[in-house]
């Protein structure tokens, strides 16, 4: 799809309370920590009743463009997928120019998923692919793995079971693609940062908690990129658990999509339920989860057209 965002009212919230210019750093933003923070769905209502800052006119539900859809000139065609989780083998997947991939692409990072993973994106046509992990890909998250070779009991056993040279350099498995761990690619003149952090659950990979510690992690995403690719939402755009009527995007992460950021394009999964586009006129805003809350990968890559830099 092509927006233009000159036909929506582009939405700087007016939470200055959260966000502000630095006279030192050049007018630089900078993020302070949320004060509903470590409460989403108390963040959401409140923001939404005092800003209305996740409904029309601020934010517009967008239908995906067809996969046959001509490419505008001078445009590149961005393909999402997101939480594969080693189910790869049914999927039809569509023309484009640069495939991104927002994570959960195994079960649990064992190598014989990564090398499957792997497998699949040599097989695909794309001229780029562009890959993050999740919290699924345990074996890349080094402190994660520091800490499960410690207990003294295995909650996930087939990953207990490896040897440090087992996974020291799994990354290395990766053949197939850019990999992406808070660090950014410039492709087809389009600057892409990827991050694979989200809030703590269930004590997974890359897990950590609200505030201040993931807000760490956000700052260290530049000013000036194109893309930004993270495993999960930020609050307000495709992350409603209906089963548990709650609201878990990251509200740091939103805060630093729309006040300082302000990327073309963000793309990401990590909450299956929420696949689907939103816009808030600046960003566009893509969970292309395949897997649905079931594990069922039946939901199609997500295509977006993007002009060129
Ligand atoms: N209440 C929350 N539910 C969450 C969160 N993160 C994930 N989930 C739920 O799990 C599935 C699958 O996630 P996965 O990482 O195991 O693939 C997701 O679709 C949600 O239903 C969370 O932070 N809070
Ligand atoms: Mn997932
Ligand atoms: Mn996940």
């Amino acid at each position: 799809m092509v927006l233009d965002p000159g036909k929506l009212a582009a939405h700087v919230p007016s939470n200055g309370a959260m966000a502000h210019r630095n006279p030192l750093s050049q007018g630089k933003v900078t993020i302070a920590v949320d004060e509903y923070s470590s409460n989403p769905t108390q963040a959401f209502t409140h923001y939404n009743i005092n800003e209305s800052r996740f409904q029309p006119p601020n934010v517009h539900m967008v239908e995906p463009i067809p996969y046959d859809a001509p490419k505008p000139a001078g445009h590149t065609r961005f393909v999402c997928v997101s939480d594969t989780h080693s189910r790869t083998d049914g999927i039809q997947m569509p023309y484009g120019d640069i495939l991104l991939h927002t994570g959960d692409f195994t079960e649990l990072g064992l190598p014989s998923e990564v090398k499957k993973f792997n497998d699949w994106l040599g097989s695909l046509p794309y001229e780029f692919k562009v890959v993050i992990a999740g919290n699924h890909e345990l074996t890349f998250d080094k402190d994660f793995m520091a800490e499960l070779v410690k207990q003294d009991y295995y909650r996930f056993p087939s990953v207990s079971k490896l040897r440090p040279e087992d996974f020291d350099d799994v990354r290395s498995l990766l053949s197939n693609c850019t990999y992406l761990q808070d660090s950014e690619v410039t492709v087809k003149g389009f600057r892409i940062y990827g991050a694979p952090w989200t809030p703590w659950f269930n004590g997974w990979g890359f897990n950590l908690p609200r505030g201040q510690s993931l807000l760490d992690k956000w700052n260290r995403v530049p000013e000036g990129i194109d893309v930004l690719m993270t495993h999960g939402p930020p609050l307000g755009f495709r992350d409603w658990v209906p089963k548990e009527l709650q609201r878990v995007g990251c509200v740091e992460l939103l805060n630093t999509v729309q006040q300082r950021v302000r990327p073309k394009l963000h793309a990401f999964g990590g909450i299956h339920e929420g696949y689907g586009i939103m816009t808030d006129g600046c960003t566009t805003f893509i969970n292309s989860s395949t897997c649905t809350a079931s594990f069922q990968p039946t939901n199609p890559p997500i295509v977006f057209d993007l002009p060129n830099p």
